[in-house]
């Protein structure tokens, strides 16, 4: 068996997801951001992206590829780092979550190509 007729994929962009919110330590990434909180967000980011969110559209199956999977990763990312300014904490928390979170990505793109 490989893991895609094994596992279910969305059982695989579960545990990547379980990945990428250990990463998330300051806890930013983990829900919407609450617009009654930050009111002017919603003039700088039109499509909002958070953890979630990713974890609702794996449940609905919403995600066919990997690369749909990591299309709204990189979404969740580049909101940060065009709503915040550079040197804020939520910032700096992008670039990690950038980093951290593409080294998780990357091994998971390889564990699907070795299990084909
Ligand atoms: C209770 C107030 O919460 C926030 O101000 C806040 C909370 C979470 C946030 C955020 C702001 N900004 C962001 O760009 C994304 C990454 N996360």
């Amino acid at each position: 068996h490989t893991l895609k007729s094994l596992w279910p994929f969305h059982a695989f962009l579960h545990s990547v997801l379980q990945q990428l919110i250990v990463k998330d330590t300051g806890q930013i990434f983990i829900e919407p951001v609450d617009q009654n909180e930050v009111p002017d967000y919603g003039d700088i980011v039109k499509h909002p992206m958070d953890l979630l969110t990713m974890e609702l559209k794996i449940k609905n199956s919403e995600y066919n590829s990997l690369e749909e999977f990591e299309n709204d990763f990189n979404l969740m990312v580049s909101n940060c780092l065009a709503y915040n300014s550079k040197e804020t904490i939520f910032y700096k928390a992008g670039i990690k979550m950038r980093d951290q979170g593409g080294t998780v990505l990357r091994t998971a793109k390889r564990d699907l190509k070795i299990l084909d």
